[in-house]
């Protein structure tokens, strides 16, 4: 596309604030590795109620400015790698001009590294939060690229809801679907890296004994969401990077266990893990299970959240 004079206002009172959800994967059914190193996917992504916040604010020309609050900072990069600074970099050199700049503020409240995609979502925010600061001529489909050449689960949290997901999980179709659900997440004292986990499945499958790796999704899922009926979609829950992330973290098993018999009606790890996600049958039931998994020694904290809703949107 051809790049666009824009003169962008250095007015600092001029903000765009952008909420972002997090995720859970109520299906992760993994393929086997492809030359390209990346493993092909068929899932079905659900936005959760736990969201981060992106600020822009405008910047000195050609720079980038990122401050962070919330917990977990220490294990999240200040610099030019941070997902949201690459996202602005890159929104800005495809569709505005090396000229624009900004301040990104980001307001963290999903879990780092966690499987929930909370650097995912800060890198949708700065796209969606620096094209409206910037005043940019792009379109939804233009963002969505951008998204997936940033990352794998960048493209979900701009759109929300439920969408299944092809290829590296960046190729979405919204999936229809009726009822909230209400979720309890147990989060663990420390993260675990995607790749290690994927490193994990692919040891893991070569065993003789293995099942063979398949993208296929149970129709279960889109059922149980068509119905709105939570006790089918607790038994329909499947995650195939489960077993590497309980491998790598064997107290995770130990987690998922209290949840179910706390009387949560599905228990799975959320992604490439650690936070274990619970689907509770109603707000008071998720109440109890959260009380019952806090006291946990395994568990760091929990949160409560429904899903689903929408994708990244832009605030007041
Ligand atoms: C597993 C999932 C499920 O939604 O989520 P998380 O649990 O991380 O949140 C995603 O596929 C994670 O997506 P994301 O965290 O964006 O991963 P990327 O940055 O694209 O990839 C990081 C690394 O993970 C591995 N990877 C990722 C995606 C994929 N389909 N196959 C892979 O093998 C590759 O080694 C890749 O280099
Ligand atoms: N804005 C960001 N927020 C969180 N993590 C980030 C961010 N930018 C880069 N990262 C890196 O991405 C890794 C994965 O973090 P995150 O997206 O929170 O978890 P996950 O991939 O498990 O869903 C972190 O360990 C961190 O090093």
């Amino acid at each position: 596309m051809e790049a666009k004079q824009i003169s962008a206002s250095k007015d600092p009172s001029q903000r765009v604030r952008v909420r972002v959800p997090a995720k859970v994967n109520l299906a992760l059914c993994v393929g086997s590795l492809a030359d390209d190193g990346y493993h092909p996917l068929g899932t079905v992504f659900h936005a959760l109620s736990l969201f981060d916040e992106v600020i822009a604010t405008p910047g000195e020309p050609g720079t980038v400015v990122l401050t962070m609050s919330g917990e977990g900072l220490e294990d999240v990069p200040a610099d030019e790698t941070n997902l949201a600074v690459r996202a602005a970099r890159l929104l800005a050199q495809r569709h505005g001009s090396p000229d624009l700049g900004v301040r990104l503020h980001l307001k963290k409240t999903i879990p780092v590294a966690g499987g929930m995609a909370g650097g995912s979502a800060d890198a949708a925010g700065a796209l969606l939060a620096c094209a409206m600061l910037w005043d940019l001529d792009t379109i939804p489909d233009d963002l969505h690229e951008l998204a997936a050449e940033l990352g794998s689960d960048v493209p979900f949290p701009l759109m929300g809801g439920n969408a299944i997901g092809r290829g590296h999980g960046d190729q979405l179709v919204p999936l229809l679907g009726r009822g909230t659900y209400h979720w309890v997440l147990a989060l663990a004292h420390e993260g675990l890296s995607t790749p290690a986990v994927f490193r994990r499945f692919d040891e893991m499958a070569a065993r003789p004994d293995a099942a063979p790796a398949s993208t296929e999704i149970p129709c279960a899922v889109a059922e149980a969401l068509a119905k709105a009926d939570p006790q089918a979609l607790g038994k329909a829950l499947r995650n195939d990077l489960q077993a590497a992330a309980l491998d790598l973290r064997p107290e995770l098993a130990q987690i998922l266990q209290a949840g179910l018999d706390a009387g949560a009606l599905g228990a799975m790890v959320s992604g490439s893990g650690p936070t274990c996600a619970f689907l509770a049958g109603s707000e008071s039931a998720a109440m109890d299970l959260s009380a019952a998994l806090a006291k946990l020694p395994q568990v760091r904290a929990t949160r409560r959240a429904t899903g689903p809703v929408p994708g990244a949107t832009v605030l007041g």
